[in-house]
């Protein structure tokens, strides 16, 4: 969706604003659209329970016409009985009592199971409110295992993503409730209906007619609700990463001494002011509508009573139908009322539900790839004339890569920042595929691998590795799930991330809560970090493949030399590669390569490069002359 900066780049301002609903009846649907698939959701999720919800809709539904038509018969027994009464007083009260006692008795048992439906439904309601909210929670949660890394920085995709989570838990409920709440009113209405049906037919036509504008305002208004929401989604977006900026702790350092509240709750304020004035808009409009044509309904309602009043008054109503049909109009109101009520909330779990749905359904690449070895073993990694452009980028980021790494040995990549360095190394772990040309392991394509087998091969430690809020030991056994909990693997790879020094230093030892979110958590210091990262690259054993990508750039100098000189040793009869801007390091690598503007510019061993006196050359004397 495109939308356009303002000129001083503070609040993202829509380019177009939503196409206006012309006819009536697609905007009266879209407020429906979804209540199908949230029913089958739910129907999914527990039948026993749909099926108590919908037995309880139907009873709360129609037992209030029942209760209507008692309430007839007890106005009308009570009259027949004091007319007895008046007539021969030395009945007996029994005979007296008993026909308006026995409805009296029977509305009872109405209310009774009146109060019984509805308490079973808020029951049922809150049951399934718990599963489905773990249900769609999980659904989210297993489509976002399927999405590739280009998917998850789509923007777009992303902002579905979190949106779709956020409410996951009260949303589709939500939606099946008003849909059954409707269905209950308008079983009511229509019970009503029937009722008023043997008054006049002519009475049920006019009150139908004086309701029905309100019911098609209501709904045509929730539509444009419907698309205002969908249409500003980039700058709600950009509200709520304001406020994880302005509410988290990873970002309020930066914030407090930049000082950047005010500024922030600045734009956040104006984004609301935007959105707040548009909702005005549509809010006075749809109420000032829904009260104009309410008034319509009201009249027609009054019509009706005056009528019914008239009728009785002339005798061709009994007073009992009089207090039924009064009972009806009056219920019949408070029904269309919570009608209207459901309808105005529907549009917005439409909303959300369209939002879950489209993301759930969005469609993700299928792996193809099944081999579980190369047809040349022992060849290694190549590039061959591999170009890659990021999805939606304008220009490639590589561009002709060739290289050969072989069994046992060692590649550094050198290059200033953003030359694709990092970038080679997620298309050598198939975050991305390339855009051109082809990457080999063992003379098999990449992309012809099954991706667990191949994934199992390479030990990676990426520059923005993840902290983890988990003990200690679990976040080195992320780095091989088949170890997660077992110690001894543990212990080896901290040993060789040289990260079992400071371990052994802590109260609970492998087991100390790491970060702040969870109680008695410890927070470590960067350096500690890169270790514990260094280390969890150090648990894939079976990998053949160490990719490091500036793994000791936190680290203090002394830990820097050990961590290379654990590294060789490791090294041996393994490839490795190695992203580092410290030449101290990169020297040993058997090859150097320089990359420049995403293409390779030099390429050959420490020596050869400093006789070539090229760019390496260059960089390396400017990094020595720093340390003279
Ligand atoms: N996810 C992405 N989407 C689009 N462009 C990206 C993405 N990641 C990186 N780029 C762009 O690709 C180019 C290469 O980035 P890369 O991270 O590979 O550089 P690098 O050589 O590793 O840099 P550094 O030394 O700073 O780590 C940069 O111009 C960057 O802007």
């Amino acid at each position: 969706m495109a939308f356009v900066a303002e000129s001083d780049g503070r609040v993202p301002r829509l380019s177009q604003p939503p196409a206006k609903s012309r006819h009536l009846l697609p905007g009266f649907f879209s407020v429906f659209r979804y209540s199908r698939r949230a029913l089958a959701l739910v129907w999914s999720t527990s039948r026993g329970l749909t099926i108590g919800l919908a037995i309880c809709t139907l009873v709360a539904g129609i037992l209030p016409a029942v209760a209507a038509y008692l309430g007839q018969l007890i106005v009308d027994a009570v009259v027949a009985a004091m007319e007895q009464h008046a007539q021969q007083p030395g009945l007996d009260w029994q005979s007296l009592l008993w026909p308006p006692m026995r409805y009296v008795l029977m509305e009872m048992g109405v209310i009774a199971l009146i109060a019984l439906a509805q308490r079973g439904l808020s029951v049922q309601q809150s049951l399934l409110r718990a599963l489905l909210g773990q249900r769609v929670n999980v659904m989210i949660l297993e489509k976002a295992g399927t999405l590739s890394l280009s998917q998850f920085e789509d923007s777009e995709l992303y902002d579905k993503l979190t949106r779709a989570r956020r409410e996951a838990s009260s949303r589709p409920l939500a939606l099946v409730n008003k849909t059954f709440s409707l269905i209950q009113n308008a079983i009511s209405l229509g019970s009503f209906a029937l009722l008023l049906w043997q008054f006049s037919p002519w009475a049920l036509l006019i009150l139908v007619i004086g309701a029905l504008p309100v019911f098609v305002s209501e709904a045509k208004f929730s539509g444009d609700a419907f698309r205002l929401f969908r249409w500003r989604s980039p700058q709600t977006r950009m509200q709520s990463y304001l406020e994880t900026v302005l509410a988290r702790e990873d970002s309020i350092k930066e914030v407090k001494l930049f000082g950047l509240e005010s500024l922030f709750l600045g734009r956040y304020r104006d984004i609301f002011r935007t959105l707040y004035a548009e909702d005005r808009r549509l809010t006075i409009r749809r109420d000032a509508w829904g009260f104009l044509l309410g008034l319509l309904g009201t009249l027609s309602f009054y019509a009706a009573y005056a009528w019914v009043v008239v009728d009785t008054i002339l005798g061709r109503l009994t007073l009992g139908q009089m207090t039924m049909y009064l009972s009806v109009f009056k219920q019949g109101q408070s029904a269309l009322s919570a009608s209207l009520t459901a309808i105005s909330g529907m549009y917005e779990d439409n909303l959300y539900l369209s939002n879950l749905y489209e993301y759930l359904e969005h469609p993700v690449a299928t792996d193809s790839g099944h081999l579980t070895a190369g047809i040349r073993p022992g060849d290694g990694i190549r590039f061959e004339g591999v170009s890659f452009t990021y999805p939606g980028g304008e220009r490639p980021v590589l561009q002709d890569i060739d290289l050969h790494l072989q069994p046992g040995e060692s590649l550094a990549l050198v290059g200033e920042n953003g030359s694709g360095k990092t970038t080679l190394i997620k298309l050598l772990t198939r975050l991305y595929e390339p855009s051109r040309g082809r990457i080999l392991l063992d003379g098999s394509d990449l992309l012809d691998w099954d991706i667990g087998m191949l994934r199992r091969r390479v030990g990676v430690i990426f520059q923005d590795f993840v902290r983890y809020q988990l003990p200690v030991g679990e976040n080195l056994g992320v780095g091989d799930v088949e170890a997660f909990t077992d110690t001894a693997r543990w212990e080896r790879a901290a040993r060789q991330g040289m990260a079992d020094d400071f371990i052994a230093r802590m109260e609970n030892g492998y087991h100390t809560q790491l970060g702040r979110w969870f109680q008695r958590g410890q927070e470590l210091s960067g350096g500690q970090w890169q270790k514990i990262a260094l280390s969890r690259a150090y648990m894939r054993e079976d990998a053949d493949i160490l990719v490091l990508d500036e793994p000791t750039a936190a680290m203090d100098a002394a830990a820097e030399a050990q961590v290379f000189e654990q590294f060789r040793r490791h090294a041996q009869g393994r490839m490795t590669l190695l992203i580092s801007h410290r030449f101290s390091t990169v020297r040993a690598a058997d090859q150097i390569v320089v990359i420049d503007n995403g293409r390779i510019i030099e390429r050959g061993n420490h020596s050869a490069l400093l006789a070539r006196n090229g760019r390496y050359a260059q960089l390396f004397r400017l990094q020595a002359a720093g340390y003279q």
